[in-house]
């Protein structure tokens, strides 16, 4: 699986020219093309990178990817980014690693954003993967009432998990939130529920990636696939 995942990157790696300005995406996929971006860079290559987390920032550092913010300048030319699920009007499900918020704001940023993964990350429908949905630790169980209360109104529901760390803490977020989980099976309008979720207060954001995907590249035994938007 991790070999897909570098065939994936290596692939995105290819729209890549120089002079870019990219969107440097966090997790395990986004990490082989933020590997394969430092080699090109310690070859010559001219981009600067916005990074969507903490641990995207350290490892572009440790690679010599020169970095910038978001305040430095206007727009991205492309951001590359793994995500938890795919679907084929390329919306998508991401926040498994916690990153969401800052993903979504470098994904708004850019011109396109390019989705790597491996083939398992496909779907004809999002809602297998747990839904992440940020929020702020004040007030949380109004905001899961109200949570609740939007996923109903799509037609959905499931149990809410607030996410926790490998040593039993709640995750917290690299913006200080927290992350509520929820395992809501197959969601029939993407769009409606992400637009009911944004409208709660204690919401900070949700991992429904909703018309931001514009190309995915997706490795599998059969080899790779890209598919842009319809
Ligand atoms: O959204 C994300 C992090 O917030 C990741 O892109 C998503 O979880 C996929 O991760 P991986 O490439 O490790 O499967």
């Amino acid at each position: 699986m991790d070999a897909l995942k570098r065939q994936a990157a290596a692939r995105a790696l290819e729209e890549v020219e120089s002079g870019m300005r990219l969107g440097l995406g966090t997790g395990s996929t986004a990490k082989h093309f933020v590997d394969l971006l430092g080699e090109r860079v310690r070859a010559g290559l001219k981009v600067v990178g916005v990074p969507t987390s903490e641990a995207t920032r350290a490892q572009a550092e440790a690679c010599g990817v020169p970095l910038t913010t978001l305040d430095e300048i206007d727009r991205l030319d492309i951001t590359v980014d793994g995500a938890d699920e795919i679907n084929p009007a390329l919306d998508l499900i991401k926040g498994g690693g916690g990153a969401l918020l800052r993903e979504k704001i470098v994904a708004s940023a850019s011109a396109r954003m390019i989705v790597i993964a491996d083939e398992t990350k496909w779907v004809a429908r999002l809602g297998r993967f747990p839904l992440p949905v940020e929020v702020v630790p004040f007030g949380l169980a109004a905001t899961q009432r109200e949570m609740g209360d939007a996923f109903a109104k799509a037609g959905v529901s499931g149990p809410m998990s607030v996410r926790k760390s490998a040593d039993g803490h709640v995750f917290v977020t690299d913006g200080g939130h927290w992350i509520v989980d929820v395992r809501l099976g197959e969601i029939e309008d993407p769009p409606r529920l992400a637009g009911l979720l944004s409208a709660i207060p204690g919401v900070v954001e949700h991992g429904l990636f909703i018309g931001l995907g514009s190309t995915a590249i997706l490795a599998g035994a059969q080899g790779i696939r890209v598919i842009q938007r319809p």
